[in-house]
């Protein structure tokens, strides 16, 4: 156990820490940043499944879930957490930003999954924390989190990311997001995105998963106000059909159009078309930068309201052609 003076110093670095100004790359009118990296495919893998992880490198993708929790069989979590704690010291991802998926708080598992990987030197940028459903659950993480990061030598600040899955988790969704944002200010972490958990969500709720996914779309739409309200990342739902790359495009499409920033991704030929599917186009990019620069054009003749290219164009179109050019500069 942690003494208390070096919890207290812990708290205090994390507070100075958090104070620093985040880059953003973009914002809802109105609203907070959203933080600067792109997580557009968010690629997971079985944390014990070492072959797999060692592909990681080669594949592109935004951002790798390597996980302790749904895909590791009940039997294989302590050989999930050893494998890794030494992936993130032994693999060279590249450009590829490493995140863990941990167990879920009620699981009784978490706390071994977060001694463990804070073993490993290069520690991850994110810890993806599944089935969120209650702002208790939230204070449980925090704290545990907090004594964990007191034990090592470093002061690592990490990405959370929340994964909504149950009717419950949907409805405490807001207080459940305004107690992480408080307890980041005394903890190791930093909300970044919200990801929806379609899978376990179908379950709970007791609806058959379709393609067309009416199922979820009530949820899905939550999920990305809720995520737009709080500044953060919105990540859809697993496609898991892997083979139906055409469902795919076609589901991806869809998610980026309903505002979400990212999605799941399970299999390797998934991610190019799910990151395809979150990059704005070119043709997209150069009409947003022409109606920013008709719209400073206006600003200066004192026009608030102005046409450009037979669409009525105001403050809150240029807000999303502004969103359209700062993504694509961070993606390159
Ligand atoms: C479906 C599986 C078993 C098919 O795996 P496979 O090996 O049978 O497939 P394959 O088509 O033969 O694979 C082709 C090559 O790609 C590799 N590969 C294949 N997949 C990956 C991967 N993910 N990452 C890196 N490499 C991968 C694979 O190893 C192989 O290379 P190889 O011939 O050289 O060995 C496999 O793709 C896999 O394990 N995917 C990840 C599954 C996973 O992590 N699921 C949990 C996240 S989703 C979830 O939990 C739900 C959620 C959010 O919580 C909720 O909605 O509720
Ligand atoms: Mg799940």
């Amino acid at each position: 156990m942690a003494s208390r003076s070096k919890l207290v110093r812990v708290l205090f670095q994390t507070s100075v820490r958090l104070s620093t100004p985040l880059r953003s790359y973009c914002s809802a009118p109105g609203q907070h940043s959203i933080i600067f990296r792109p997580r557009r495919a968010l690629l997971f893998v079985a944390g014990n499944d070492e072959r797999k992880i060692c592909k990681i490198p080669t594949l592109d993708a935004d951002c790798v879930v390597m996980d302790c929790e749904d895909a590791v069989a009940p039997s294989k979590k302590d050989e999930a957490r050893k494998t890794v704690t030494r992936m993130l010291d032994e693999v060279d991802f590249g450009r590829t930003e490493c995140a863990v998926r941990i167990n879920s708080v009620d699981s009784g598992l978490a706390d071994d999954d977060l001694l463990a990987i804070l073993q490993a030197k290069n520690l991850p940028s994110a810890i993806v924390l599944p089935k969120v459903e209650s702002v208790e659950e939230m204070q449980t993480f925090a704290a545990n989190l907090n004594t964990a990061v007191a034990e090592i030598e470093v002061n690592p600040t990490f990405d959370l990311f929340a994964i909504l899955e149950s009717a419950k988790g949907l409805m405490n969704l807001q207080p459940i997001l305004q107690e992480i944002v408080s307890l980041s200010d005394m903890s190791p972490f930093r909300l970044a995105a919200l990801a929806f958990g379609s899978e376990d969500f179908a379950a709970d709720i007791g609806a058959s998963r379709t393609s067309e996914a009416t199922e979820l779309l009530y949820a899905r739409q939550m999920v990305v106000l809720a995520a737009k309200a709080f500044g953060l990342q919105a990540i859809d739902y697993a496609s898991v059909d892997f083979k139906d790359t055409e469902s795919l495009k076609r589901q991806a499409e869809e998610g980026a159009r309903f505002g979400f920033t990212g999605k799941v991704a399970i299999h390797p030929l998934q991610v190019p078309i799910i990151q395809q599917a979150f990059s704005p186009s070119p043709e997209r990019v150069v009409w947003a930068r022409g109606l920013i620069q008709a719209f400073q054009q206006h600003q200066q003749e004192g026009k608030g309201v102005f046409m450009y290219e037979g669409r009525m164009i105001d403050k809150p179109i240029l807000l999303q052609a502004q969103n359209m050019v700062q993504s694509e500069a961070v993606e390159k």
